[in-house]
């Protein structure tokens, strides 16, 4: 899709017909080509002058299609009860159509809409091409792709009226079996459309993958460009691949090979019998490896009630209760955290920034901890989507918006009344929310959505990020008066590589985290230490996991043991670098930034000079990995060679 385009729908489309139908010249990027392509289907068929009309299959028909089809017709309208309030408020009215376009379910009563609209929203509508021709859904399908058409984009002039936006739906083998469709007179107020259309598509593929008889269903997530990505599969007994959503096929099956032919072990690093263990004690993210050399973090999805995926998995903050202070690795970190305590304990909010898995989520419990008067309320804002996290916040009363439910219900704000409030991945809210956050955390009042009577609230805030605040600031895309605002004492917890004590925290890991009561050797500790640790001290624990499922409970964790848990690419670039006997006290502390350099410019290498992709595959944002290469003469000359 041209960018433009994409951005500003519509736009363009007078010029574009202009040059298409006035010069029978090809309007290149001022529509999307998905809509081209049918415009030069269509101009076969019949002039785009000509009168269209919605042509309606029987009752019986409709019924036919509607029975094969329920489970489909199920998931459309429990997913898109979810996203009920935000579609009243932008006039858009939802409906599937199966894999040929024809229109199987609805969501919105369609005498609310008018004219032509009416006609368009009853089901067994047929929405093909043949039938109607360019219009969102017969793209969507035909190009396999979100698609939104606006108004004159529209082949047929009688249909310019409309506004609408598709996505298309697959079933977990990768079959297309329909596509959600979202439509509304276009002179209504202008809308994001087409990702809501995509959520909802998305949605309804996570549903179907549910309802497998899975024995595990995995969510990985990533980032990528600076993007975070997820995606679901689905494991049966023996690890054979049941079915996975979009995002999943794109980077576990990219050549499109049979689902039978996959397994478990065909994608990931890693032993399915292993893996299961692991995630079951877990319950936390863990770092794999896939085969094609990509990191990415998996955890069990579990059939929660719908509220619950909202909110971010809770680590049951295992180590170190009762104590002051977590045990970090960091002889500076106790003096800092005995601050943070103070900040609070004054009214004043806490910043809690670190790189991805170096902590903060411990952090914050263990803060909340020392004063533990009320709940520890956490919402990942990164994980929340922008169609809901205006409700998951500030909750709403009843009537609000169709489809909520009766009788309201409370924002998490509301809920964390008397407590502590964690917002993780601060960096991550949409700009809107954080003015109305902004008003909250100034008047200590909230009003849930649809009321106008706000309700004081009294908490301790957390905040925390991974991301660089400065620079979203300076980016436009953090309001620099939130930021003030939540940082009212920064906690800022180092890299693990940059950690001085690290054989303390290692032993905290191992011990609490693990569950492995016999300690780790001189040897091991040494060699977990020389590692750089991409993934902080997450990735630490689940090295740990892996070694500790070697020996047994009272045996110390050896070398051995370590270099069979570590990346085996890590062991095989750099680890050598310290032989296995090397006692620890020899290790001088300028190996550990050898070592990081030395994967920096393999990882430079391998991905041919692609700063974003070498930084994804070692876990370092992108910026990280820049300002390393900037301060190396070693890493420039690898990247200008590599580079060719
Ligand atoms: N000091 C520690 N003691 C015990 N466990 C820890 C410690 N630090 C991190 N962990 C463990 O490492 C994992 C990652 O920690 P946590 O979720 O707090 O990191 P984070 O910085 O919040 O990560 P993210 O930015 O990805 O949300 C968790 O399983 C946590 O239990």
């Amino acid at each position: 899709m041209s960018r433009f385009a994409a951005a500003v729908p519509g736009l363009h489309a007078h010029r574009a017909r202009e040059l298409f139908f006035g010069q029978g010249e090809t309007p290149d990027g001022l529509v999307d080509a998905a809509i081209l392509d049918s415009w030069r289907r269509c101009a076969d068929q019949r002039p785009a002058s000509a009168r269209v009309g919605f042509n309606i299959h029987d009752r019986s028909r409709v019924e036919e299609l509607r029975g094969r089809n329920a489970l489909l017709i199920r998931d459309f309208e429990a997913t898109l009860g979810l996203f009920a309030r935000v579609l009243h408020e932008s006039g858009f009215h939802p409906v599937l159509t199966d894999a040929e376009a024809l229109t199987i379910a609805r969501f919105t009563d369609p005498r609310e809409a008018s004219g032509e609209l009416y006609e368009a929203l009853q089901l067994g509508c047929d929405m093909s091409e043949q039938a109607i021709g360019t219009a969102a859904m017969n793209c969507a399908l035909a190009c396999q792709r979100p698609v939104q058409v606006f108004g004159h984009e529209h082949y047929f002039e009688a249909n310019a009226a409309f506004y609408c936006a598709a996505a298309p739906i697959f079933d977990p083998a990768g079959q297309l079996v329909g596509a959600v469709n979202l439509t509304k007179h276009r002179e209504g107020r202008e809308f994001g459309a087409i990702s809501l259309a995509e959520s909802c598509a998305s949605a309804i593929e996570h549903r179907q993958l549910e309802r497998l008889r899975a024995r595990l269903t995995l969510r990985m997530s990533w980032s990528a460009n600076g993007e975070s990505r997820n995606a679901t599969v689905a494991f049966g007994a023996d690890g054979e691949v049941l079915g996975m959503t979009r995002e999943a096929r794109r980077i576990l099956n990219p050549l499109g090979l049979p689902l039978a032919m996959l397994s478990f072990e065909s994608v990931f690093d890693g032993q399915y019998g292993q893996w299961l263990e692991l995630l079951a004690q877990s319950g936390r993210p863990l770092p794999i490896r896939l085969n094609s050399g990509l990191f990415v973090f998996i955890e069990t999805r579990s059939g929660a009630p719908a509220r619950q995926p909202l909110s971010m998995p809770r680590a049951t903050a295992m180590a170190n209760v009762g104590q002051d202070a977590p045990e970090m690795g960091d002889p500076e970190f106790a003096g800092r955290f005995r601050i943070a305590l103070k900040a609070l304990d004054k009214g004043l909010p806490v910043l809690l920034r670190g790189e991805t898995g170096s902590g903060k989520e411990v952090v914050a419990h263990a803060l909340h901890r020392q004063q533990p008067a009320g709940p520890f309320v956490a919402i990942n804002c990164a994980a929340l989507p922008e169609a809901l996290i205006e409700s998951e916040l500030f909750g709403y009363t009843d009537g609000a918006f169709t489809g909520g439910r009766k009788g309201g219900a409370s924002g998490r704000i509301e809920e964390a009344d008397g407590g502590t409030l964690f917002l993780d991945e601060i960096g991550d809210m949409p700009l809107a929310l954080q003015a109305r956050l902004l008003r909250v955390l100034d008047s200590r009042e909230v009003a849930r959505l649809g009321s106008g009577k706000p309700r004081p609230v009294e908490f301790r805030l957390l905040c925390a990020t991974h991301q660089d605040l400065d620079t979203l600031v300076a980016q436009g895309r953090f309001r620099a008066d939130l930021y003030y605002r939540i940082a009212g004492y920064t906690l800022a917890l180092a890299p693990l590589r940059e950690r001085s004590r690290l054989a303390d925290l290692f032993a905290t890991l191992a011990r609490d985290g693990a569950g492995h009561p016999g300690g780790l050797t001189p040897e091991a500790t040494a060699l977990l230490a020389a590692y750089p640790w991409p993934g902080n001290a997450r990735e630490a624990l689940s090295v740990l996991k892996r070694a500790a499922l070697l020996c047994e409970a009272a045996e110390a964790i050896s070398a051995e043991h370590v270099r069979f848990a570590l990346p085996p690419a890590a062991v095989a670039a750099s680890l050598p670098a310290i032989a296995p006997a090397q006692p620890a006290a020899s290790t001088p502390p300028a190996s550990l930034s050898a070592l990081e350099e030395q994967a920096m410019a393999d990882a430079l290498r391998l991905t041919g000079g692609n700063l974003s992709r070498a930084a994804d595959h070692l876990g370092v944002s992108r910026s990280t990995l820049q300002r390393r290469v900037r301060a190396s003469a070693r890493l420039k000359q690898q990247l200008a060679e590599s580079r060719g």
